[in-house]
């Protein structure tokens, strides 16, 4: 089969794609994979396929609002990711090109919800492929009488969000002009498709990788026992916005007395990590704590043995990255989607610790530094259950029988759709 795959303007969704890219191209299938050409740095290295899966990057207009350059989520603050929906709506024509000279059988996509009209016509089927946990599309688009209330049906009490993290999710119904809510987009995108297809279960973000982690990051992990390195990232986008929030993170991780690596995006008002930096820091932490505002392999500084535990805002991607790693997990989750695959973890799976909050959501170093050596210190009851635990599902999810019967099955249900 062709395929044609558009995922959404952020990281934690193209890397996605590209995962399933490499499963499709494994099977022999042909991708064309549009994306902005910021993004092809960071995402050509996954491609384990080039002579089946080839990038064809997209012009990602500039919309009033959005910083000068912007392409993907990384380069936008949160309030404004609206604008970056709006800029890959105007990317539609020079899409429709490309699938009336590519002709392909299938095009997957998630937050373009015009792709069916585009793909009907030349002959292709649509694929709405959601890189979100199910919890999360339960929670916010299954209409229910309250806020997050979860759908009839759901089967967890304990993925679920409190009143006040609920409250986050008032985005999902706010009007934008021009593009509608997300709530009106993502029912668009569910609705129109040929089929709906959700990641869930064993990922593909195990895949052995070719390149090697960078020597600046090997060097200086190396310096380090084995197990004793604190990974702590926050994915691609700017998601601590708080300047106070982000002080309390450095400090808890300086507080833990560990060794630790940070990679997170500035919060606002700062345009770099070292000016947000609390006074003195830098000085104490030499030598064994380094805070980078730049995109670092996290996959293989996961793997590097010297590191033994994550502390992750639970962005889908790093949720599944984690588990597939053998890193003690803590967990910071930022926005409703991401807590809910924080209580996945935490409460449901029990593989991982989740930071305490206080009352007005807020987390401080002290809750920061009791989470991280509750599963770092050496006789620690949680830490011993949550690393068993942890143990066991990655035992499961990484039995390669367990992988393949998900692709074949979901190779074969394409195959049907496209002779339909
Ligand atoms: C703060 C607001 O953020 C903006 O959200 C965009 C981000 O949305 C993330 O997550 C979701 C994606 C999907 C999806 O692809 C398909 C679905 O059927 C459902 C969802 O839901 C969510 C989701 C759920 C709950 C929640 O609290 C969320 O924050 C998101 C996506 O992964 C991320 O990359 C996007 O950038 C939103 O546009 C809004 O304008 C902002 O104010
Ligand atoms: O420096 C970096 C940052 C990120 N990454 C990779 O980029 C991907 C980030 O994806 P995540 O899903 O974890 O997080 P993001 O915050 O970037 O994603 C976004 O889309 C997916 C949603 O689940 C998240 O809530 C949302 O924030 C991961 O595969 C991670 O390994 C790096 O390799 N290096």
């Amino acid at each position: 089969m062709s395929v044609v795959m558009y995922p959404w303007l952020a990281f934690g969704h193209m890397t996605a794609f590209l995962h399933l890219s490499n499963k499709l191209a494994e099977k022999g299938h042909e991708i064309v994979f549009l994306l902005p050409k910021k993004a092809l740095d960071q995402v050509k290295p996954l491609n384990l396929y080039p002579n089946l899966i080839t990038f064809h990057t997209i012009s990602i207009p500039h919309v009033k609002g959005l910083p000068p350059g912007a392409e993907t989520n990384s380069d936008v603050p949160f309030f404004l990711t609206h604008l970056l929906a709006v800029a890959m709506n105007q990317t539609r024509p020079e899409v429709e090109t490309i699938l009336r000279t590519n002709k392909p059988d299938l095009v997957f996509y998630d937050s373009a919800d015009w792709i069916p009209e585009i793909a009907r016509p030349v002959g292709a089927k649509t694929v709405c492929y959601n890189t979100v946990s199910a919890a999360s599309i339960a929670l916010t688009l299954v209409p229910a009488a309250e806020l997050a209330k979860p759908p009839l049906g759901y089967p967890s009490s304990k993925v679920v969000l409190l009143a006040r993290e609920a409250k986050t999710l008032s985005f999902v119904w706010r009007r934008h002009e021009g593009i509608g809510s997300f709530f009106d987009g993502k029912v668009t995108a569910m609705r129109n498709c040929d089929a709906i297809a959700i990641r869930t279960c064993r990922e593909t973000e195990d895949e052995p990788n070719k390149t090697s982690l960078e020597p600046r990051w090997a060097d200086w992990l190396a310096k380090f026992k084995p197990g004793s390195v604190v990974f702590c990232a926050f994915g691609s986008q700017p998601v601590v916005d708080k300047i106070d929030q982000f002080q309390e993170l450095c400090l808890g991780l300086e507080a833990t007395g560990l060794p630790f690596l940070v990679a997170i995006k500035p919060p606002s008002g700062v345009s770099t990590v070292e000016e947000a930096l609390p006074e003195g820091f830098q000085e104490r932490v030499r030598g064994r704590g380094v805070v980078y505002g730049g995109w670092v392999q996290q996959p293989m500084i996961l793997d590097h043995p010297s590191v033994g535990c994550f502390v992750s805002h639970c962005g889908f991607g790093s949720t599944w990255e984690s588990l597939m790693s053998d890193c003690q997990m803590v967990l910071v989750p930022q926005h409703g989607e991401q807590i809910l695959n924080a209580r996945l973890m935490a409460e449901e799976m029990e593989v991982a610790v989740e930071v305490e909050r206080e009352e007005n959501g807020w987390f401080s170093r002290r809750s920061l530094e009791d989470a991280v050596k509750s599963v770092m210190g050496e006789v620690s009851e949680v830490g011993e259950k949550v690393r068993k635990n942890h143990d066991k599902w990655r035992c499961v999810l990484s039995d390669s029988g367990f992988a393949d019967g998900y692709i074949s099955k979901f190779e074969q249900n394409l195959t049907d759709l496209v002779k339909s």
